[in-house]
């Protein structure tokens, strides 16, 4: 047998033993078949590995990390690639090395060289697959495009409009929510990043209507408001109108601002405004059938993925604008890349040029802090970071900051709160404790309480639809007063675990009849996409009577300010949602969140996912852990991910911490 053909064998053994994922071993033997003779082992490799770290949210292979620490890479003991090495014989001991080896193989496109449809492209030290790489090429290219594309604006009207928007600020500046309008209204492309609170969808609104302002006819101005879930479309929809009513009563008789804003639609999922296509990439707008839109605002873009990212910017009109939203520390989207973090890896440090603060100081009044002027790309130019929150001011606010900051000490500090405080800590904890904190709370109705009792006002069968629709309201906004968030999926700590355990004590207290698959009030999320019945990954809905037909079961979901309902027996692909992940619950909140995180260390732990589980939760947040090791270990744990985004923007900086 060839050495490649033992090689193979090797891989099929490792996929079979689950320490590679099976795409991997799957995709080098599809490699060799394009391969005239044996396949060279480090390609078969490299394939193994590039779709194993695919699995994991990376967008290509780093051969310089692979032939300088192949185990921080892959996250593997020293056994465990050191077996693998020793199959694979004599390997590539350099990145350069590594480069050439690839390079010679007729399945690897040189990326200066012209394409002949080969699956992998090879673009300096970085190994891609194809199309990972043309969505980075095309991310990267538009967003640099589009931030150096400057709009025509007249800097003193902006400054008159946003000296009538914002109020001098108190305690000192810069105003970087100030800074953040002038700077976007300015190019085509921009970010606002910020944790929760910080005032972003209240910045967004104020450029809004700045936008109107300046604009020669505002009455035909097309806005377009977008987020990855319908949740967070939801809620960008219901926080622009709130911030856009208080900005009309102010601006008074100078700019029709509610009549203007009523012209602003509903905000859409990506998914809708681009018009996704069941069960494949293609969409119905891209570059040759463009959206009908001059300003698209998208928030919570760190939910976004690479091959979603490519396809908004390519569906997007060469004049139009468009803004993110995000928290660039957030959790990154679960498919593969980090775009928004990419985007804003230089945000703290601002890396504004003297041309802009020349512009911030005459559009905005506002001056850039020196430290702050140490030059950057044009994306830097148009990201800015808002750097106060409004909201958390509290103990959240402070362990949100120590977690993101790595601070184990001052995190452990913020979270040893009284059991009546905002935040508390349950050192020692059991699967039982959240049980305790779902039927009970931390204080009385708390926990799932008042959603409890809401169930079982419901009107009688018949009622008209509108008290209906009330009642359904009532208990969705009731539901998200409290949420388990949990780290994994499986085991007493998973939420299948939870979400099991959960139901069998709702049932055993006589709460919920928790009886076979469907029942009153099983709260659930959909898994899938379904275009027939309109519901999308991550949608939560519950299980409540047909208005007319009382012993028939419908899950209703919010939809904008109203409700809408699919027949639960349509809906195969959902899960309970008592407890739900935290990837999940991105872009929603709740009164009262409470985070398990799981006895043993985990490759799901890390900075990103405890600082988005502690930022779901509005006024109190639980942490509920059995091992008190493993919080600390997990915030000192970043996630990594690699893209060759920054370099591609030219905003490479510091590597990143491990
Ligand atoms: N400059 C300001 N002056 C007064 N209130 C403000 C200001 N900025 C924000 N707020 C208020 O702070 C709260 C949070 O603002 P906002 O919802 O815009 O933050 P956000 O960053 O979008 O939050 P999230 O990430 O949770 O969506 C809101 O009640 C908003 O009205």
């Amino acid at each position: 047998m060839s050495t490649a053909a033992a090689f193979r064998q090797h891989l099929d053994a490792c996929a079979e033993e689950g320490s590679l994922r099976r795409l991997g071993s799957s995709f080098a033997h599809f490699i060799a078949t394009l391969h005239d003779g044996p396949t060279p082992v480090p390609l078969l490799l490299a394939c193994a590995l590039l779709c194993e770290l695919e699995g994991r949210g990376h967008s290509c292979l780093d051969l310089r990390e692979l032939a300088d620490d192949p185990c921080r890479l892959l996250t593997w003991p020293i056994e465990q690639w050191e077996r693998l090495a020793l199959a694979a014989g004599t390997l590539p001991d350099c990145a350069a090395a590594w480069q050439h080896a690839l390079a010679s193989c007729s399945q690897v496109r040189l990326a200066h060289e012209d394409d002949r449809h080969q699956p992998l492209v090879l673009d300096g030290d970085r190994l891609y697959l194809r199309r990972y790489w043309t969505d980075e090429t095309l991310v990267a290219g538009a967003v640099a495009a589009r931030a150096a594309k400057p709009r025509d604006v007249d800097p003193d009207a902006v400054r008159r409009w946003l000296d009538q928007m914002f109020d001098p600020l108190v305690d000192g500046g810069p105003d970087w929510q100030k800074i953040a309008c002038g700077v976007a209204v300015r190019s085509h492309f921009s970010i606002v990043t910020g944790g929760p609170g910080t005032g972003k969808t209240y910045t967004v609104a104020r450029l809004l209507a700045l936008l109107f302002a300046l604009a020669e006819d505002p009455e035909r101005l097309r806005i377009a408001l977008a987020a990855p879930t319908g949740k967070a479309a939801t809620r960008l929809k219901q926080s622009i109108d709130d911030a856009l009513a208080g900005l009309a009563a102010r601006l008074g008789d100078s700019l029709p601002l509610a009549h203007l804003a009523g012209r602003i639609g509903a905000a859409l999922t990506l998914h809708s405004l681009l018009g996704a296509r069941p069960d494949t990439r293609a969409t119905r707008h891209h570059a040759g059938n463009p959206l009908d839109v001059d300003v698209l605002i998208v928030d919570e873009a760190s939910m976004i993925h690479l091959g979603m990212m490519a396809s908004l910017l390519d569906a997007l009109p060469p004049q139009a604008m468009v803004i993110l939203l995000g928290d660039k520390d957030q959790l990154a989207s679960v498919e593969a890349g980090a775009v928004l973090g990419d985007l804003c890896h230089r945000a703290q440090e601002g890396c504004y040029t003297a041309a802009t603060a020349a512009y911030v100081a005459r559009a905005c009044g506002e001056s850039i802090p020196a430290d702050m002027l140490c030059g950057g790309s044009e994306l830097a130019q148009q990201t800015v970071m808002l750097r106060k929150s409004r909201r958390f001011d509290g103990s959240i606010g402070v362990l949100a900051g120590a977690v993101n900051s790595g601070d184990v000490e001052g995190a452990r500090r913020a979270l040893k709160g009284a059991p009546s405080a905002e935040v508390h800590w349950l050192e020692r904890g059991r699967p039982d404790d959240l049980l305790r904190l779902a039927l009970e709370g931390r204080e009385a109705a708390g926990g799932f309480g008042a959603y409890l009792s809401r169930l079982k006002s419901h009107p009688v069968p018949g009622t008209d639809f509108a008290a209906h629709a009330a009642w359904v309201r009532d208990v969705l906004h009731a539901f998200d007063q409290f949420r388990i968030l949990c780290a994994v999926r499986e085991g007493d700590w998973g939420v299948a675990g939870i979400n099991r355990m959960l139901e069998r004590a709702l049932d055993d207290e006589g709460l919920l009849r928790c009886r076979g698959e469907w029942y009153l009030g099983r709260p659930v999320m959909v898994t899938r996409n379904d275009h027939a019945t309109g519901v999308f990954n991550g949608d939560v809905g519950i299980a409540l009577p047909d208005p007319v037909r009382g012993d028939s079961l419908r899950v209703w979901f919010p939809h904008g300010a109203t409700v809408r309902s699919v027949l639960a027996s349509r809906l195969p692909h959902v899960e309970t949602a008592f407890a739900m992940t935290v990837h999940k619950v991105q872009g929603s909140e709740f009164q009262h969140a409470a985070m398990a995180l799981p006895p043993l260390r985990n490759g799901m732990l890390s900075r990103e996912l405890v600082y988005t589980g502690i930022t779901r939760a509005r006024e109190r947040f639980t942490l509920v852990s059995p091992e008190p090791g493993i919080f600390g270990d997990a915030i000192l744990k970043r996630t990594r991910r690699a893209s060759g985004l920054r370099a591609r923007l030219g905003d490479e900086g510091v590597a990143l911490e491990n």
